[in-house]
């Protein structure tokens, strides 16, 4: 079965966990991970399972806006290196032509801020549900500690679970871990 993970990321964290959450869905799919700009603009039928990611910018999915102090904030730091230049999940979601209803699940990250809402991936879903895609599982967030980041300890092990379950949840010939 083929799954298509398609991430955006300026400052890196959500490229990390999507390469996870790739290396965790591959022990049971076909993968192929895209970040959003290279991304194509038709989801066919052959594909069984698309998996969207991104940053929670301002409660949700990142606006031109946002991504322009994000990358401000890139610009101000040399050993930083913008992953997403062009445009967003929000742009793509709105763009994109899926075909054939297939699977679907999204996840963000963000920080972990007592009484801070909003999260992109819950954002995202509700966009892959109108464009006609089941959601498998809930939308599931991964913890950075502050913008930009770092990950949080073991994000990037709990993603590669997460993906490797979604996985699982697809193809349930195997007992669900
Ligand atoms: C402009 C901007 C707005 C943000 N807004 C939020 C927010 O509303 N909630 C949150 O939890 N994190 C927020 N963050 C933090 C990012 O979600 C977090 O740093 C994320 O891991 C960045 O992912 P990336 O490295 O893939 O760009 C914001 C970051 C930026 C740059």
């Amino acid at each position: 079965m083929r799954a298509l993970l398609v991430y955006e990321s300026m400052f890196g964290n959500t490229q990390q966990v999507a390469e996870a959450v790739g290396a965790g869905l591959a022990e049971q799919l076909d993968v192929t991970v895209y970040e959003v700009g290279q991304a194509p603009t038709t989801v066919g039928g052959g594909i069984d399972l698309l998996v969207v990611g991104g940053p929670t910018h301002a409660f949700g999915l990142s606006r031109p806006a946002t991504r322009k102090s994000a990358a401000d904030q890139v610009a101000e730091e040399p050993e930083r290196v913008l992953v997403s230049t062009g445009p967003g999940i929000r742009e793509w979601l709105e763009t994109v032509a899926v075909e054939g209803a297939p699977a679907a699940a999204a996840f963000d990250t963000r920080v972990r801020v007592r009484f801070l809402p909003g999260s992109a991936a819950r954002a995202a879903q509700r966009r892959l549900r109108r464009l006609g895609c089941r959601l498998l599982v809930p939308a599931e967030s991964f913890w950075a500690a502050g913008a930009p980041g770092p990950l949080r300890p073991g994000e990037l092990e709990r993603a590669r679970q997460w993906g490797a379950r979604l996985a699982a949840v697809l193809t349930p010939r195997r007992p669900v871990p």
